[in-house]
């Protein structure tokens, strides 16, 4: 479990993280989404204790990181894959970490053969790919088998089977009840990977909710209902309008927003209204995240980041 509350930091004049309460829960995969700039990194190193807040305060595990007596058996994070001495062989690397949090040796060879770069453990990470210096980190962030993990855009610089690699581990460390938190830019992976999400905008909380009602509460998520009855469908039109859903009439069908497929079938259950088609015409994250970020977008192409200033 990782516990913001209240958390802020400034930069002189900017605020980069805006007063940040939420929870991040174990035994799921959370993403961590937004714009350039938007304070993710920011808040990561917060978390790790690599930059002090201004204000407020964030626990793992109910305590501080400064308080923490082997950090890495804790919480593992990859920030920045090239955060590596270039001179030092990977395994080499993994040893000194190994030896500064009391961790076996033997847990070295562990973590190399999981990431894939057993073969590759004597050369010089200097000489390392951007895929295998995201994979060297990642098995720096899972050196001390710790109940939470974090990693920033993990998948920067994969391939496609080591994004989908990448993917099931993240899936399979929750499965063990750990802690997750993961930031992407990748909508389509975050999709693919992710139970619960936290969106944040210029510093400031925009979303917490499961990915799930993210997409459920985009206005491109909606309802189609088909009817070979005109008059029930105006009818129905009426009962949803009334109730405040987004109605839209096409030949024999509704396209429905602002209410659930339940509430639609109810309704035309009531009406006694024969149906041809029901179902739901769900949002992609992308398009849910695009909408839900559109006022906090500091570096957009085509000048929409004066609009939303
Ligand atoms: N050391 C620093 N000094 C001054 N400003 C900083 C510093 N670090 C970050 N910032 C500013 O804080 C804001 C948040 O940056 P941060 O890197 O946390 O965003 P991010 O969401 O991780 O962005 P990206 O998706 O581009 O990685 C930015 O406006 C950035 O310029």
């Amino acid at each position: 479990m990782i516990t913001l509350r209240g958390l802020t930091k400034r930069y002189g004049a900017a605020t980069a993280v805006d007063n940040l309460t939420f929870d991040i829960s174990p035994g799921i995969v959370t993403g961590f989404l937004g714009p350039n700039g938007a304070g993710k990194s920011t808040t990561m190193r917060m978390i790790l204790g690599l930059d002090r807040p201004t204000s407020g305060s964030v626990l793992v595990g109910g305590r501080q990181y400064a308080a923490l007596r082997h950090p890495l058996r804790e919480i593992g994070a990859l920030l920045d894959a090239k955060a590596v001495h270039p001179g030092r062989t990977a395994r080499n690397h993994l040893l000194a970490m190994a030896r500064s949090n009391g961790i076996d040796r033997e847990r070295v060879d562990e973590v190399l053969a999981t990431v894939g770069l057993t073969e590759v453990a004597g050369r010089r990470a200097g000489g390392f790919s951007l895929g295998m210096g995201q994979r060297l980190g990642i098995a720096g962030a899972l050196l001390g088998d710790p109940p939470v993990l974090m990693f920033d855009e993990p998948v920067n610089g994969l391939d496609p089977d080591g994004v989908r690699w990448v993917r099931q581990l993240m899936r399979s460390l929750a499965e063990e009840g750990r802690t997750v938190f993961v930031s992407s830019h990748l909508m389509s992976e975050m999709q693919l990977t992710a139970d619960h999400l936290v969106v944040i905008g210029r510093g400031r909380l925009i979303a917490d909710a499961p990915i799930e009602e993210v997409i459920a509460a985009s206005s491109l998520t909606a309802v189609r209902v088909r009817s070979p009855e005109p008059s029930g469908l105006a009818a129905l039109r009426e009962r949803l309008a009334a109730r405040g859903a987004g109605v839209e009439s096409r030949d024999d069908e509704l396209i429905v927003t602002g209410a659930t497929v339940e509430e639609v079938g109810d309704l035309a259950h009531g009406l006694g209204l024969r149906l041809h088609e029901l179902c739901t015409r769900e949002a992609s994250l992308e398009q849910a995240y695009m909408e839900l970020t559109a006022g906090s977008i500091e570096f957009a192409a085509g000048g929409r980041n004066e609009e939303a200033a």
